[in-house]
């Protein structure tokens, strides 16, 4: 029988590394054409791929991602590129006659200031975090497309993944993109190369973050293929619990070996105080991540490290 041919967008980047190396993936026929070969900015490139190559089905894992010094810096790009690749993509999929689809969106998507968990049904609810308002708008106005593609014919199957914060193996680690934890792993590596006995904290450390192994979300992803008909249309992808940032920066301080001290800088952003996703769906559709922050901090080190040859 024929393999299940699937179009990873995005397949150069983190999540997308990340699920093309999970054992399990080679079931599929799988084609991730890098922004080089295809700029799903381009919608008519995307239309003569989509004819050309055919796919079962469509993972939308391409974005313009990056920390939130990244989405303040350049907020135009982090909405128009997002906003392009994602209508693109869903778009000339359903031209195609593709029927199914997974898009990625982020736990950015919901509305800031809420301390409980955050549920699917939130999406709109409330005002945006502004330091990433361009991204979520994004995110946002590309799963409302996939939800009105379905209503209107339920036959093409759109579904949204909403993952909390991500990292891992592919991660990006240069301090004007990334995100927290590759942040710190960065900084505390030069910290403990240099003999430094302190280490920036942006803000004061007690904003709460929810951030998952990259390794387990291409598990989420992969079960996701694999029991399409019955994973939700909208779903979270979190682990239930956060941290603080202070609780981050020790972790890996731990993993790392690093015994100096930690300085916050009241100066830099800290965004949204908390954004837990509810896994109340996910729990219920059967998948839960299997790796704690402590093994995917080392995980993620040595990574860095054999990038880095040190
Ligand atoms: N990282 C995180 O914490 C989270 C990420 N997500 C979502 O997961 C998805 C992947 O994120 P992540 O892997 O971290 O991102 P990365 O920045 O690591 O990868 C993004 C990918 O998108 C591709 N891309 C960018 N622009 C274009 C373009 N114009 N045409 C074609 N491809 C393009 C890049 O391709 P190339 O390398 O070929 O240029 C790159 O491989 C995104 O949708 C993101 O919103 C959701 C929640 C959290
Ligand atoms: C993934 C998701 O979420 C992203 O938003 P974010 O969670 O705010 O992004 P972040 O990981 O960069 O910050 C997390 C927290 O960490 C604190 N913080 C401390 N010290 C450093 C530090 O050195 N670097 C960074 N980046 N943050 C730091 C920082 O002050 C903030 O409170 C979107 O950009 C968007 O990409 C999106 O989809």
């Amino acid at each position: 029988m024929s393999k299940l041919r699937i179009l990873l967008t995005g397949g150069g980047g983190m999540v997308g590394r990340n699920l093309l190396e999970y054992p399990g993936i080679e079931e599929f026929d799988v084609i991730a054409p890098r922004s080089s070969e295809l700029d799903l900015c381009n919608f008519s490139a995307v239309q003569a791929y989509l004819q050309k190559h055919r796919p079962d089905m469509v993972i939308h894992a391409a974005g313009k991602v990056g920390g939130i010094q990244a989405n303040m810096r350049e907020p135009v790009h982090f909405l128009m590129d997002n906003l392009d690749m994602g209508r693109n993509i869903v778009w000339a999929a359903h031209q195609a006659g593709i029927k199914r689809l997974i898009n990625l969106g982020s736990s950015c998507m919901y509305p800031r200031n809420h301390n409980e968990p955050l549920k699917e049904e939130m999406v709109l609810k409330g005002e945006l975090e502004p330091t990433n308002e361009g991204y979520a708008l994004a995110k946002v106005v590309t799963a409302r497309l996939c939800d009105y593609l379905m209503r209107e014919d339920a036959n093409y199957q759109y579904k949204t993944l909403i993952p909390c914060n991500i990292y891992g193996r592919h991660d990006k680690f240069d301090p004007a993109h990334s995100h927290l934890i590759p942040a710190i792993i960065h900084k505390v590596h030069l910290a403990k190369l240099a003999g430094q006995t302190s280490v920036e904290i942006w803000g004061d450390g007690t904003a709460r973050r929810e951030f998952m192994y990259a390794g387990d979300l291409a598990d989420a992803v992969l079960r996701a293929i694999k029991d399409f008909e019955t994973l939700p249309t909208y779903m979270n992808v979190g682990l239930g619990h956060d941290y603080t940032i202070n609780e981050y920066y020790q972790a890996a301080a731990d993993v790392m070996g690093y015994t100096g001290s930690f300085v916050h800088d009241l100066g830099k952003p800290v965004g949204m105080a908390r954004k837990l996703v509810s896994v109340e769906r996910q729990l219920a559709w059967g998948w839960k991540a299997q790796n704690g922050l402590r093994e995917g901090i080392e995980k993620t080190y040595s990574y860095y490290l054999k990038e880095h040859q040190q």
